[in-house]
């Protein structure tokens, strides 16, 4: 160490041996830039460059010698031999080319040692050809330690110089690289250097053909001008492909920002980057993810190393956000070369929207939107399991079936949106009244059902069922109309009931069609002979649909005449069916199966029609009184259908008497009063059927334009048995006077009832005792003539 210490401070220029170590330098990092350039270039183009770098080092290597040999001073006249100093820059030139190759062979780490190595034979093989060379005029003699030591530095540190240097494209990199190279190069000269000595020998003469050392000075410098326009161009080059690098990273990186899914680059396990999307995914900033391991964001170490093992696959696995929660992902790993290197590219998409619209449609099959109360499909499936359980287990299990009565008339009354409102607002009371184990489910429009497991007593059913009802009185009307709608339940228990779901749910419909024809909001248990009376009303039902069609209805006209004269006033219109199979149905029969299809919208306006035809034809100008339902009084437009009839029958208005009850009333009563009202102003009179059965409400009579009281016949037949009847009539022929309204009394069929009639002040009577409904034909005399209905009663005097 210390004989090549003293070599080169004793026997060396040290300014010479400076620019030596410059021109080095410059060589080494030229050829290190210029290596890089190569590892980006296509294959095929890479020779010429290689050639160039080889060229760069080759050349640095040889001037760092020769400048070296010129601050070298052995104070004897020095020469060099042409032949052997072109060769040992050919042999520089050509075995740093080797090794270089041997170092960008792909994928191996060990050929760059390698090929550092061949470059650092290179050194060697140049410094002692470039030794044979020199001529002095005295005898070299050679330490083999340090010509040993020389080739091992130059060797290894060529090897790790280029290991280093092509590790990374980074700065430190480089130099450290190009570093190590100038530090092979220099240290094999000067260990090599220090290995020689020289002994003067006047004999030995420099031959004729050595160029004398000032050549060598001037060969050295246009060396040194090479490497420094090879310098200089791999500089230019260096600055091209950085910034062609960064654009085109640029570029990837706004490719890979537009993309929706989140796209990961990772090296092994390392994210190398990021683009926003996944950034976003994870709530943090792309630079605070980046150089990370992919496990602080797949922890399912699982999932990650199925990714890697089946590229190309799409997984499904959860990444963990910046806030520790854990979303649903799915990832597909693709491998791709990177700067040279096997990277793997995720691609990771946010199933958190896919999965919901998975869980919606799941909810969906089973869930009634509207309310979210279970389906259809969900309560047949539970009520098939309880059945299998109940079945085996031998208990009671019981299903009740709800409907709601007037329904419709609050979505044709206040529009649907207030009708869903009511809907979710029942279907919120009613579960609340429910336990855990019991089922409600929403089973069509306004349908709804209650399973109720192990029903110990059917008594227990019967209390639910009234605290169900109890609980949609509390629903507050002010949003929706519930005043409108109250709910029926049928209620039907398994085993005792049916034997299958099928026949549960037929017994308990049945059962609740019972409650809804036995008054409403109320509730019915399931006996056995309810079918038979269902089935026959809805044969009924069936039947009435296509009775006008078939011409099955007629009407029959009832005479109203004066109580004191027996003088006709008028007629009141009733409706007869006659079936083809059953015969004359009764309107108590039909009249409210009509009423709850709403098929009596229909017939209502045939049964107007007909009568305005019919009384427009009489020759008297005689009332015609026409019952007209609750249905059809709040329905659309009633009192402009009642006006376009008159029109098209010319019938006056002041003839036509519209007979209402106090029912039809109370169903909707803002709406009756102005269908009333129409008709009023229209000049149609209104009177107030079967008064005394119903609410027989004073301000009822007050409240709504009301031309004439009918006493209900229950009354007048009553009254000579029942004093109570005989009260009532009283009471409602005083109310009358007072309101200032005529009465009329209905059913009357005895000339004593007659009497009772005529001693209270009744002024108007209808009855058997006047005529049985019929056919207006038979009452032909009275249409044309003032002719008295009565000949029954002595007392009376004939009218003419
Ligand atoms: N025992 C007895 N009965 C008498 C006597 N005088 C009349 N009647 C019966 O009493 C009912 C009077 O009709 P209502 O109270 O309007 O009661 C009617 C009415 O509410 C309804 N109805 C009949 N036709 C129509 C119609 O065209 N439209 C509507 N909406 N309802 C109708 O059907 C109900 C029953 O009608 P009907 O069976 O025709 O029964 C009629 C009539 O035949 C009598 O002296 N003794």
């Amino acid at each position: 160490m210390l004989t090549v210490y003293d070599c080169i401070v004793t026997e060396h220029d040290l300014r010479l041996v400076a620019l030596a170590a410059l021109v080095c330098a410059l060589a080494s990092l030229t050829a290190v830039n210029l290596l890089h350039h190569v590892l980006r270039l296509e294959r095929m183009s890479r020779g010429i460059w290689l050639t160039v770098a080889a060229a760069a080092t080759g050349f640095g290597i040889w001037a760092t010698h020769f400048i070296a040999m010129l601050a070298y001073s052995p104070a004897l006249p020095t020469a060099y031999n042409v032949t052997l100093t072109a060769v040992s820059l050919i042999a520089a030139v050509l075995l740093t080319g080797f090794g270089f190759g041997i170092a960008l062979l792909p994928g191996l780490t060990a050929s760059r040692w390698a090929g550092g190595a061949a470059v650092g034979g290179g050194i060697a093989v140049m410094h002692y050809t470039g030794m044979a060379a020199f001529e002095v005029a005295g005898t070299l003699a050679w330490d083999p330690t340090l010509v040993t030591a020389s080739i091992l530095l130059g060797g290894l540190l060529g090897a790790a110089a280029v290991a280093v240097a092509l590790h990374r494209a980074t700065p430190a990199s480089k130099i450290t690289g190009a570093l190590l190279l100038t530090l092979a190069i220099c240290s094999h000269h000067f260990t090599a250097m220090g290995a020689v000595s020289i002994t003067p020998d006047p004999t030995i003469a420099l031959s004729s053909s050595a160029i004398p050392s000032r050549w060598l000075a001037l060969g050295v410098a246009v060396v040194s001008l090479v490497i420094l326009l090879l310098a200089f161009i791999a500089l230019i080059l260096d600055v091209r492909d950085r910034r062609r690098a960064t654009l085109e990273m640029q570029r990837m990186r706004d490719l890979t920002d537009a993309a929706l899914e989140g796209l990961v680059l990772c090296a092994g396990e390392t994210i190398v980057t990021v683009n926003q999307s996944f950034a976003r995914l994870t709530g943090l900033k792309v630079e605070q993810i980046g150089g990370q391991n992919l496990a602080a964001w797949i922890p399912d170490a699982l999932k990650r190393e199925i990714l890697f093992a089946a590229p190309g696959q799409a997984i499904e696995a959860e990444l963990r956000h910046g806030d520790g929660t854990l979303l649903p992902v799915e990832l597909i790993a693709r491998p791709i070369n990177y700067k040279d290197h096997p990277h793997n590219v995720i691609a990771v998409r946010d199933l958190r929207d896919r999965r919901n619209a998975e869980a919606q449609i799941r909810f969906l099959a089973h869930h009634d939107p509207l309310t979210g109360l279970g389906n259809r499909a969900s309560f047949d499936q539970r009520l098939d399991r309880e059945i299998t359980l109940h079945g085996r287990s031998g208990r009671q299990l019981a299903l009740l079936c709800l409907d709601l009565d007037g329904f419709k008339d609050v979505n044709d009354l206040h529009g649907h949106a207030a009708g869903d409102q009511l809907l979710k607002d029942i279907a919120k009371h009613l579960s609340t009244a429910l336990a855990e184990d019991q089922m409600l489910a929403r089973l069509g429009g306004d349908e709804f059902a209650v399973i109720v497991p192990s029903v110990a007593d059917p008594a227990h059913v019967g209390q639910l069922a009234e605290t169900l009802l109890k609980s949609l009185k509390d629903i507050d009307g002010t949003d929706t109309p519930t005043n409108l709608v109250s709910v029926s339940i049928g209620i039907a228990l398994y085993p005792s009931d049916a034997k299958d779901r099928t026949e549960l749910l037929s017994s308990a419909d049945t059962a609740l069609y019972r409650a809804k024809t036995e008054g409403k909001g109320t509730y019915r248990f399931f006996e056995a002979d309810m079918g038979a009376q269902i089935r026959e009303r809805r044969s009924l039902e069936h039947d009435l649909r296509s009775a006008i069609a078939n011409g099955e209805f007629n009407l029959v006209y009832q005479p109203q005449a004066q109580v004191d004269t027996g003088a006709v006033n008028g007629f009141e219109v009733l409706l007869r069916w006659i079936h083809p199979a059953r015969g004359s149905v009764p309107p108590a029969l039909f009249i409210p199966i009509a009423e709850e299809s709403g098929l009596i919208l229909k017939i209502g306006e045939w049964v107007m029609r007909e009568a305005c035809r019919e009384a427009a034809t009489w020759m008297r100008p005689l009332t015609v009184g026409v019952n007209v339902s609750a249905v059809q009084l709040t329905s659309d437009g009633f009192a402009d259908l009642v006006r376009r009839i008159l029109d098209e029958t010319g019938l006056p208005p002041q003839r036509l008497e519209i007979e209402i009850t106090e029912t039809a009333l109370i169903r909707d009563p803002n709406r009756a009063l102005q269908t009333l009202q129409k008709l009023k102003s229209l000049g149609i009179s209104i009177a107030m059927d079967d008064f005394g059965t119903g609410y027989s409400s004073l301000s009822n009579l007050r409240a709504f334009p009301c031309d004439k009281i009918k006493i209900d016949r229950s009354f007048i037949q009553a009254v000579h048995t029942n004093p109570q009847a005989a009260t009532i009539v009283r009471a409602v022929l005083g109310l009358g006077r007072g309101l200032g309204l005529p009465v009329i009394a209905e059913g009357v069929e005895t000339s004593e009832e007659l009497s009772f009639l005529d001693m209270e002040g009744c002024t108007e009577a209808q009855g058997y005792l006047f005529g049985r409904p019929a056919p207006i034909e038979e009452f032909v005399p009275l249409l044309s003539e003032n002719v008295v209905v009565l000949p029954t009663s002595p007392a009376r005097t004939m009218a003419k």
